[in-house]
């Protein structure tokens, strides 16, 4: 695994994420290929990751053991039929990170003898701290499984699962799941503002308290349930706000949310 090369197709948001993030865990440069119609981008991206780039997907096709797919997913067809035949040849690991491209779907644009590791990043992969689901289609042996994890391991923490169908409930809880709580950022934002604080002030304190109760949840033995209570005096102010949530129906509006998420995304993997 020292050795083997990652090329990315594409040099997007999610694939310059990763290849920094593995890059601060160690991996030489040198082992990293990008390729993007977009010469600017890969300026960019040479100047501030000493990776190699090329315009064109073949020659990264043509030198590397895994092969990231990140372009959009309504790319992903046009761009593996032009990879289609050097993947044909050499058969590299395909990583695939787009939203609702199956392994099926690959398969029929890619071949069926190539190796698969679908995965459902999120987009927190962008600041190290990403929570992937992946999913290895038969044929992807221990290493190729490995180098995956490794890819996807740089940017954040990595679950394996046994069928692909869990990824569309991944992608419904920590794929989707960060513009949940980026949503309910915004409305304590808001309601900060309404109380009379200033917007500044306001959005400060929301995010402030965001990131320490993700981190207290993290660090701390104690479950959400117990963290919770811990922050409620019986008869005081957070009791007063969490009888508004529970009355309002809080629990059953996330669970139709996700369950919205979860058959949509069942939807576009057709
Ligand atoms: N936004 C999210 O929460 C998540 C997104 N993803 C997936 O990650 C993938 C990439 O997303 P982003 O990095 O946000 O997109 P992005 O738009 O930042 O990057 C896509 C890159 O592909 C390049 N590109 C366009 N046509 C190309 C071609 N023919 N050949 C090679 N490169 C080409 C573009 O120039 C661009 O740099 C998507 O498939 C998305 O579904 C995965 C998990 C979470
Ligand atoms: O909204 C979407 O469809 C994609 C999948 C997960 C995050 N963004």
């Amino acid at each position: 695994m020292a050795q083997q090369l990652i090329g990315f197709i594409g040099a997007g948001n999610m694939a310059t994420s990763l290849a920094g993030g593995m890059i601060a865990k160690g991996i030489r440069p040198a082992r990293i290929w990008m390729s993007d119609p977009s010469r600017d981008r890969l300026d960019e991206v040479s100047q501030q990751h000493r990776v190699h780039v090329a315009t064109d997907n073949l020659e990264v096709a043509q030198r590397v053991d895994a092969l990231v797919l990140s372009v959009k997913p309504q790319m992903m067809a046009s761009v593996c039929a032009d990879l289609r035949s050097v993947v044909e040849e050499r058969r590299p690991l395909v990583i695939s990170i787009a939203a609702g491209v199956t392994v099926a779907n690959l398969r029929d644009w890619l071949g069926e003898e190539v190796p698969i590791v679908r995965c459902m990043p999120n987009t927190p992969a962008l600041v190290q701290a990403g929570a992937t689901g992946l999913y290895a289609a038969e044929g992807v042996d221990d290493s190729q499984k490995a180098l995956a994890a490794q890819v996807l391991g740089a940017v954040g923490l990595t679950f394996w699962f046994d069928n692909e169908q869990s990824l569309d409930a991944v992608t419904a809880v920590s794929g989707s799941g960060p513009a949940y709580f980026f949503l309910l950022m915004e409305a304590l934002i808001d309601a900060a503002k309404a109380q009379g604080l200033d917007a500044a002030t306001a959005r400060q304190l929301v995010l402030q308290t965001a990131w320490g109760a993700a981190q207290l949840a993290i660090t701390s033995e104690a479950g959400p349930d117990v963290l919770r209570q811990r922050v409620t005096s019986p008869g005081g102010t957070t009791a007063a706000a969490l009888e508004v949530f529970e009355e309002a129906g809080f629990r059953e509006h996330v669970q139709a949310a996700v369950a919205a998420a979860r058959e949509r995304s069942e939807e576009l993997a057709g």
